[in-house]
């Protein structure tokens, strides 16, 4: 038997690479686990923004799920893009059915360019089924603010709403900042019903932002895939996104991606 780490994305497919699946797959590889996916939508997507969305038909979805389930067993998921009501329905009883540790949630609600990537109706099925199930909730601060109904305007705001997300049922909460105002340092803010801890970044004046939030949250579950604790893989995830940030590749004429290259050849 092989005791290579396994972590698996269930999310939707970015045809242009920067965030979604195409992401969640660089960064397990960079970080040593071995990726598996479920795709949950396809979108047509490149730096510019989303041009259409096809949602996979419930019943696929939860064949892919359990054609893993009868083969190969995840050290760790993540949940990413998941458009639907019933897709999240689907999605969470399966990850209860088959007893899955160290779930990821990621709740994509809007892509950078202003494409709605869940449907607003799915929002409550996101809170009632999914969250309880969170070992590790990475939602960005608009997130943050649509899953608490709260604006979320300074630090006190944002404890307050890891709180809040905490009474819902996730384990551990880790509220981005990548969206506070530009004169801000993108400090996220971590929280697991006892220990509020911050962990700094330096923030990159750019627009080669494309999948950063898929690609933290990814680097959370390849760490939880080898092995580390919360705690260890939100410090690797933050410095994993720091440098695929900090030497963006250049592609396309809009958002541009990540490069998910930066941290293995700084640090490994
Ligand atoms: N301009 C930036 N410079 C440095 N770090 C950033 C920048 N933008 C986002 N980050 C970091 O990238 C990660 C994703 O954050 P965020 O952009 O808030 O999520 P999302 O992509 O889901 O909107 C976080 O760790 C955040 O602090
Ligand atoms: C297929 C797909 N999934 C998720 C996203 C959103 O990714 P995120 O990391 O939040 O990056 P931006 O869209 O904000 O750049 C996506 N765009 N596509």
């Amino acid at each position: 038997m092989s005791n290579t780490p396994k972590a698996l994305t269930i999310a939707g497919s970015d045809s242009g690479g920067g965030a979604g699946i195409q992401a969640d797959l660089k960064t397990f590889q960079e970080l040593g686990a071995y990726g598996m996916s479920v795709i949950t939508a396809v979108t047509a997507q490149n730096t510019k923004g989303v041009q259409n969305i096809h949602a996979i038909p419930v019943e696929m979805v939860a064949d892919q799920l359990k054609s893993i389930a009868d083969d190969l067993r995840p050290e760790s998921l993540k949940t990413g893009m998941l458009f639907s009501a019933e897709i999240i329905e689907a999605v969470s009883s399966h990850i209860e059915e088959y007893q899955w540790t160290n779930v990821v949630v990621d709740p994509v609600m809007i892509a950078k360019g202003g494409s709605e990537l869940l449907k607003k109706d799915a929002i409550e099925a996101l809170k009632k089924h999914l969250l309880p199930l969170a070992d590790i909730l990475t939602p960005n601060i608009p997130e943050a603010e649509q899953l608490t109904g709260r604006k979320i305007e300074n630090k006190q705001d944002r404890e307050d709403a890891a709180k809040f997300l905490h009474g819902l049922g996730a384990k551990k909460i880790v509220i981005k900042g990548g969206h506070l105002p530009n004169e801000n340092e993108p400090v996220d803010l971590y929280y697991d019903g006892e220990r509020m801890i911050e962990f700094e970044g330096k923030r990159i004046i750019t627009t080669q932002t494309h999948g950063t939030g898929c690609t933290f949250a990814a680097a959370i579950t390849a760490e939880l895939a080898v092995g580390k604790s919360p705690i260890e893989a939100v410090e690797t995830a933050k410095t994993f996104i720091q440098e695929a940030i900090s030497a963006p590749l250049h592609l396309g004429s809009g958002h541009g991606p990540t490069n998910h290259w930066a941290y293995r050849r700084k640090y490994q």
